[in-house]
């Protein structure tokens, strides 16, 4: 029976990478897949891994529709076993419902990966579409880790190195302190567990706290002092 799977996380917990196996492994069986993509931070029409690995994709613009896009490939008499959709929480609830359709009348399987919810916990619509439709929600095995070592759940947008929670939804950017622009500001990507974040406590201001020593916001016992880098 096919399915209509969100593997869904953090940034950085490996979401692109397991696409890239995903593809890799199927068609190494000979089954014959599409892959899409929407804003990587590599550019347009690529899916790419921070581990270096890179592959083609359509890249999905608000009016693709992936009903059409399928049934168009079937109609020419291409084969098609699988989807690939990365970034998929940027994708339209409309186009989650595309893939729905795909799955449930095509019998071909999708497998969504994206994240969760943006920089201020608010979930992507095309994530909120899938945690509503899909058969199943997989968390991934490898967790991505807030500098105080716990699980990192949560993704905080940091603008010339502060924590942010307002501000447009969609900024591409990186964990990695290469980020995108905004009005001249640098921005980028943390993720933190959630006592950080509803501490607004990044690794910087983390590590200004303790070098502070009459300031000790949080309990030095659960909250180490940050690495430094
Ligand atoms: N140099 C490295 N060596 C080993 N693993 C790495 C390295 N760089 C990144 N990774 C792994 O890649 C993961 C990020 O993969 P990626 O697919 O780009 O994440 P996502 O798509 O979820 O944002 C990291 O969590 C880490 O496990
Ligand atoms: C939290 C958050 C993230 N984004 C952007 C930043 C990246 O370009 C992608 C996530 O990609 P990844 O492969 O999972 O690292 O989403 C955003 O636009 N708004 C946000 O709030």
């Amino acid at each position: 029976m096919a399915e209509l799977v969100f593997f869904s996380g953090t940034m950085d917990c490996g979401k692109s990478t397991l696409a890239l196996q995903m593809d890799h492994n199927q068609s190494a069986r000979g089954r014959v897949g599409l892959i899409f993509t929407k804003l990587d931070r590599m550019g347009e029409s690529v899916l790419s891994s921070r581990l270096g690995l890179s592959t083609p994709a359509h890249e999905v613009g608000d009016d693709l529709d992936f009903w059409e896009v399928v049934v168009e490939h079937l109609t020419h008499g291409a084969r098609v076993d699988y989807l690939i959709c990365d970034e998929a929480q940027f994708y339209t609830a409309a186009q989650v419902e595309q893939l729905a359709r795909v799955v449930d009348e095509l019998g071909i399987d999708v497998n969504c990966f994206g994240i969760t919810a943006d920089f201020r916990t608010e979930l992507f619509p095309g994530s909120k579409r899938l945690f509503e439709l899909a058969d199943r929600v997989q968390v991934l095995q490898v967790p991505a880790l807030c500098w105080c070592g716990e699980r990192a759940t949560h993704n905080a947008r940091i603008i010339d190195g502060v924590m942010v929670v307002e501000g447009e939804q969609v900024v591409v950017g990186d964990t990695s302190g290469e980020g995108g622009v905004i009005d001249e500001a640098h921005v980028e990507y943390e993720v933190l567990c959630r006592r950080h974040y509803m501490r607004r406590m990044n690794s910087h201001a983390a590590r200004l706290a303790s070098a502070t020593p009459d300031v000790l916001p949080f309990d030095l016992d659960v909250c180490p002092v940050p690495p430094r880098g």
